[in-house]
């Protein structure tokens, strides 16, 4: 079974992409929601974030604080080097553990990851797609989306490979602007993948 890995940046639209491959039967393994849920589940992991970024990581609900730990992390290159140890390698392993439990008969799956270069793995996957859009629209995007300010999500933009990097690494590109059909370049990559491993 092929293993599509699909990114882009903050705000590009790769899970609204991910949704309209959902539509055609492709199941789609969201890695930034995994790494979410076994933040909260993964005793050993949650241990490894209190001790770094302290135990006000979680709320007394045994939440995420997410703001606090964000705060920390995009502001400064070595505690975002540190979380992503922390976390990738147990995303890599749901993984894993995902495309095992796959029923029989699919003819490919997508790996939705926003660091799918950054983190290597790509390199896990058999093709690589990429979603761009322009920063204006991205950035327009994600505020009307998320309360946060243009300088927060700059600060992520800052902390993940520019589109010219990720461009050179992918073999498929998806352009998410105003003018161009998202529905209809996803059925054409849909009837490529399907000739790759029909
Ligand atoms: C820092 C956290 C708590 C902030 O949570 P928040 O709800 O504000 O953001 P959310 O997770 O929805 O991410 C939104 C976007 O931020 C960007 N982003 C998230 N994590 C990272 C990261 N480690 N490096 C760069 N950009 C990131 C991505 O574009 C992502 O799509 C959260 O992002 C997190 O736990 N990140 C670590 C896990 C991770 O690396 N995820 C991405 C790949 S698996
Ligand atoms: N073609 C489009 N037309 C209108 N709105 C769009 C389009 N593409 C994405 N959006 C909206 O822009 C926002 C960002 O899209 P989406 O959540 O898919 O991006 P993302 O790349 O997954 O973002 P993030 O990295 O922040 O998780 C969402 O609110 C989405 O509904």
């Amino acid at each position: 079974m092929l293993k599509i890995g699909i990114t882009g940046g903050i705000g590009s639209g790769k899970t609204t992409v991910c949704r309209i491959f959902e539509t055609l039967g492709i199941p789609v393994f969201y890695a930034d929601t995994v790494a979410k849920q076994i933040m909260v589940e993964d005793a050993i992991l949650i241990e490894g974030i209190k001790s770094t970024f302290g135990p006000e990581s979680y709320t007394t609900d045994s939440l995420l604080n997410n703001k606090h730990i964000a705060a920390i992390v995009f502001n400064n290159a070595e505690e975002l080097a540190k979380l992503n140890a922390l976390v990738h390698p147990a995303v890599f392993r749901a993984f894993d553990t995902w495309v095992e439990k796959l029923p029989g008969g699919i003819p490919y799956i997508l790996k939705e990851a926003a660091l799918l270069f950054e983190s290597g793995s790509y390199k896990l996957c058999d093709k690589s797609i990429l979603v761009t859009a322009p920063v204006e629209l991205k950035l327009q995007r994600v505020m009307e989306r998320d309360t946060v300010t243009t300088e927060q999500v700059k600060a992520r933009m800052d902390k993940q490979f520019s589109d010219e990097i990720k461009q050179n690494m992918a073999d498929y590109l998806i352009t998410n602007n105003e003018t161009e059909s998202l529905i209809l370049q996803v059925l054409e990559l849909h009837q490529a993948f399907l000739k790759i491993n029909p």
